[in-house]
């Protein structure tokens, strides 16, 4: 059964802008990875999902309650990394991550410490002289310090170096192996890959595809045969290149990347 469901959501800002009936479940205990370009929808779903804007139509809810009539609740079970993170920038981060702890009502048994190891953070500092990547690690402590079962998270790596990105996958299979569910939106193509059971691609507000990441790739198989002199010139280019030997014809398949996928899908088609 899914944890987090959204059914026919639609959104229309105008202009071919918004979202268009997007449909998709996440299970309990699954991380599914929202990929799309720029202005695709995935943070106006993630948006609904948090119970920031009102459904135009469709429904999501998360553990069966309404993301919309009961977002307080929802609000309160979920982790949750927006997209742009706008803090109150006179604030310190230390203060940041205290207020938050009083709203989350926890206490200092959270994993607020272990997270800014892990992280090599030092949050003391005014949030205005933090630097993009700074600010982007507070707000994964702020988002898994009260160690929530469901996690919502809207590009959560973009600013991090690859060091930090890497820390934040292995965070997240970690949170997965416990038992959490994980909605999360990126453009890194590998990170997905890493963490993510199942991979949905949106494009201009329509999912245009919702499957597991190999079932993807076995669906952009690519096989080539090629004609080669004589058998064992074949055979010579059938064990250099991994294909089938049939006489003096080859057959090579390859599987595409998810990147040359996501390519295939958008075709260099702009998603003005
Ligand atoms: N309040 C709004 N009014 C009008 N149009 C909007 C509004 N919010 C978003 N849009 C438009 O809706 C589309 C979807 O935007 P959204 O932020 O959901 O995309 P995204 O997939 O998260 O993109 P990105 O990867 O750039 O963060 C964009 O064309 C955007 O300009």
């Amino acid at each position: 059964m899914g944890v987090i469901k959204i059914e026919n959501l639609v959104r229309d800002y105008g202009g071919g802008k918004g979202i268009f009936g997007i449909s998709f479940q996440v299970k309990q205990g699954e991380a599914f990875g929202f990929l799309g370009p720029n202005g695709a929808g995935k943070t106006t779903t993630i948006r609904h999902l948090m119970g920031f804007l009102k459904p135009k139509s469709g429904k999501c809810t998360i553990d069966g309650l309404d993301c919309w009539s009961e977002r307080d609740k929802v609000q309160a079970r979920l982790g949750y990394i927006p997209g742009e993170i706008s803090f109150f920038d006179d604030m310190s981060g230390t203060d940041f991550l205290r207020f938050t702890a009083e709203y989350r009502k926890i206490g200092t048994q959270s994993r607020m410490e272990e997270l800014l190891e892990r992280f090599e953070l030092d949050p003391k500092s005014k949030i205005k002289k933090m630097s993009k990547g700074m600010k982007q690690k507070l707000g994964i402590v702020a988002a898994f310090m009260h160690d929530p079962d469901i996690l919502i998270l809207d590009e959560p790596t973009s600013g991090l170096d690859p060091l930090m990105q890497s820390r934040f996958v292995n965070l997240v299979a970690e949170e997965k192996e416990r038992g959490k569910t994980v909605l999360m939106s990126s453009h890194m193509f590998e990170e997905v890959e890493r963490t993510c059971d199942r991979i949905g691609i949106i494009r201009k507000g329509r999912m245009i595809a919702v499957d597991s990441a190999a079932a993807l790739r076995e669906r952009h198989t690519r096989s080539y045969m090629v004609t080669l002199e004589d058998e064992a010139a074949a055979k010579a280019f059938a064990a250099d290149f991994g294909g089938v030997c049939n006489g003096e014809k080859v057959t090579v398949t390859t599987k595409q990347s998810l990147e040359e996928i996501f390519m295939s899908y958008y075709g260099g088609d702009s998603n003005e």
